[in-house]
């Protein structure tokens, strides 16, 4: 999307054809930072540390980890030493895995001497299949919104609220959820986007504000706990989230907290979508509760925040005692019942194993 008036993109090969060029997120939004990464351990620092972060950008991050190793050593053990040593930094998402493995499954017939170059023709390509995956599921998100906003009086904006960051800073770019949103943007519909501050990595209020403001899209932040008030009176039009992992029934992995938006959608008919690129649909899971890992960061994300000083200086600041212990699951489940519609590429399939299976039969 367009920082100023420069176009980018999250993630891109460097000059030097070896390193890649990533946006530092953690900096968002009171500083925007580019960094190069040259290493395979850089690679994983940036993934466990979310200097990127969102399923499909980790997931184009973990392929550019595989085209540096084959870069720097192409042999088989240097390809399943990659895939391990990347696969371990964060367990939700299941694009990290999936990238891995369209990776490590292209370039094991290739002779070594050929792996290198395929391997950065192959990130780029996923990178590109990232960005051709959510304008089409902006397409189909916007019919949806084109719906709402017909049953509204003119001029009337379709009120979206959103959870996290599923906007282009969690891909390469346009987003999951913000691709419809972006969409109806520019086809002139009127939306107003509430955007969840997301505790406790706010990504809400750091980057998806960021990302609204940026893109001159009418947008309001509140608190996580206000979702539930807001819809009760019927300030709230439909949900669109992203997820990390959704399984082969339906059931949707995101960052804590949307399951307690779901319910409260449910409890006042309010529409309650999931945008995802294929990719992020395990087809090896049924139950995400049982199954899906949740990953659990650092207590000190909970006891601490980060912002702006008033000399401007970005710092971090305690909110709880020294003494107090934190827990800080960073994603949970909800269940298909839940769930409106899945928004993917090809179609808004149900939230059911019927439903994903009519829109992708081949799988
Ligand atoms: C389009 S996937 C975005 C998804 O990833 C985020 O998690 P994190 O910021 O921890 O990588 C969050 O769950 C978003 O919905």
């Amino acid at each position: 999307m367009n920082v100023g008036d420069r176009h980018y993109r999250t993630i891109w090969l460097s000059d030097d054809g070896r390193s890649v060029e990533i946006i530092d997120q953690r900096w968002l939004p009171h500083d925007f930072r580019v960094e190069k990464v040259s290493t395979v351990a850089g690679i994983a620092t940036a993934i466990r540390d979310m200097w990127v972060r969102g399923a499909p950008l980790i997931g184009v991050t973990a392929a550019y980890g595989v085209a540096i190793q084959m870069a720097d050593d192409p042999s088989d053990a240097a390809l399943d030493g990659v895939w391990e040593v990347l696969h371990e930094t964060r367990p939700t998402a299941i694009n990290l895995r999936w990238a891995l493995d369209e990776m490590r499954n292209f370039l094991r017939p290739l002779p070594s001497g050929q792996r290198a170059e395929a391997a950065y023709r192959r990130a780029g390509e996923i990178a590109d299949e990232d960005v051709s995956l959510n304008r089409a599921i902006g397409a189909n998100g916007l019919e949806i919104i084109k719906e709402i906003v017909a049953r509204k009086q003119p001029g009337e904006p379709v009120n979206i609220l959103t959870h996290c960051n599923a906007g282009w800073l969690a891909t390469v770019d346009y987003g999951t959820a913000t691709a419809p949103i972006y969409l109806a943007v520019e086809a002139g519909i009127p939306v107003h986007v509430y955007v969840d501050e997301t505790r406790p990595r706010n990504q809400g209020a750091q980057l998806t504000a960021w990302e609204m403001a940026g893109h001159g899209v009418p947008h309001t932040l509140i608190v996580d706990n206000a979702g539930g008030h807001l819809m009760q009176r019927g300030q709230i039009d439909m949900v669109i989230v992203g997820t990390d992992r959704t399984t082969a029934d339906g059931d949707v992995c995101n960052k804590i907290g949307t399951y307690l938006k779901a319910l409260a959608a449910a409890d006042n008919d309010v529409p309650f979508y999931v945008a995802l690129p294929s990719p992020t649909i395990d087809w090896t899971v049924g139950d995400g509760l049982a199954e899906i890992p949740i990953e659990q960061r650092s207590s000190d994300e909970v006891s601490l925040v980060w912002g702006k000083t008033a000399s401007g200086e970005i710092a971090q600041v305690r909110i709880s005692p020294e003494t107090t212990p934190a827990a800080n699951p960073a994603f949970d489940v909800t269940p298909a019942r839940l769930v409106t519609g899945l928004i993917t590429e090809r179609g808004v399939a149900k939230a059911s194993r019927e439903g994903l299976k009519a829109m992708f039969p081949g799988r």
